[in-house]
């Protein structure tokens, strides 16, 4: 049995009010909301261990709500600990961390993850993937955040017949159905071609400008960064090594001036 109920007429009718807006004499389809609250994150202290050896070592990072966050270090930095830590996969050895006013015990339901792989529920339409573990209202909610992510005529569809990029987008959009204050992106482009990367890039600056939640992106990829994050951290051996503001005007994909190349150079130095 599916979990939603939608006729193929129905979904048919939304996608097109979705993508031309609402013909004469059509009812309109309400709008979600456009911008929801970001959450702080701050990090008072932390240490994580693994058996003896500190992965994180007192780690102290605040970080605004709202803000485009980018963590970068080499392999085994702790990048993803982090990240664990912050969703509540994970718990700290010692020190705080804080999303909001909430002290992180357990999973945050305001906060989302994206991985690089999808993740879909192949049995599920990517409607259902969507909507997955949503109340009463999210048939609109996951129509809004599949127009968000250019996917409102794709409801239908079986994952299994989406490109790599689209079943990210699939995955982007039922991350922001729940409306979270807190985004966090395990390297979810490192997977994807440059041209599909590029795509994702300029989608995720949009959706993020629109809607202001916080974002923590984790990628290897300094130019990319320089290209999305308003601030870069590099994490080297569970230390901040340097902790930048990219002062660059939006949108930045494809931009590749001097003070673009140089703060790149500063990074990698870090790293
Ligand atoms: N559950 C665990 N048990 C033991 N050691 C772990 C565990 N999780 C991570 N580690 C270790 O902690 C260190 C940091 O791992 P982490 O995955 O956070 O690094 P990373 O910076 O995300 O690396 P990558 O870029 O390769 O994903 C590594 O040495 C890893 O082996």
């Amino acid at each position: 049995m599916e979990i939603f109920a939608a006729t193929d007429a129905e979904i048919a009718t939304r996608a097109r009010l979705s993508h031309a807006g609402t013909p004469p004499g059509a009812q309109a389809v309400p709008a979600a909301p456009r911008r929801w609250k970001g959450e702080p994150i701050r990090l008072s202290g932390v240490t994580k261990s693994f058996g003896a050896r500190p992965v994180l070592r007192r780690l102290d990072l605040d970080v605004p709500a709202g803000q485009f966050l980018a963590v970068v270090g080499r392999s085994g930095g702790g990048k993803t600990t982090l990240m664990r830590l912050i969703c509540g996969l994970d718990s700290a050895s010692s020190g705080d961390v804080l999303v909001g006013d909430t002290r992180v015990a357990g999973l945050m339901p305001q906060v989302r993850l994206l991985f690089q792989d999808a993740r879909l529920a192949p049995w599920q339409r990517v409607l259902g993937n969507v909507g997955i573990a949503r109340g009463p209202a999210w048939r609109e909610e996951a129509y809004a955040a599949l127009k968000d992510v250019g996917l409102a005529d794709r409801g239908r569809d079986w994952p299994s017949v989406l490109s790599g990029g689209q079943k990210q987008r699939v995955a982007l959009a039922r991350a922001l159905v729940s409306r979270p204050g807190v985004l966090l992106l395990d390297e979810p482009f490192g997977a994807l071609d440059a041209l599909t990367r590029s795509e994702m890039h300029r989608l995720t600056e949009r959706i993020w400008t629109e809607h202001g939640f916080t974002v923590v992106l984790i990628t290897h990829d300094v130019a990319e960064a320089v290209a999305l994050a308003d601030r870069v951290v590099v994490l080297r051996q569970g230390e901040i090594a340097l902790d930048v503001e990219v002062d660059l005007p939006r949108p930045r994909a494809g931009t590749d001036g001097a003070a673009t190349a140089d703060l790149q150079r500063r990074i990698l130095a870090a790293v």
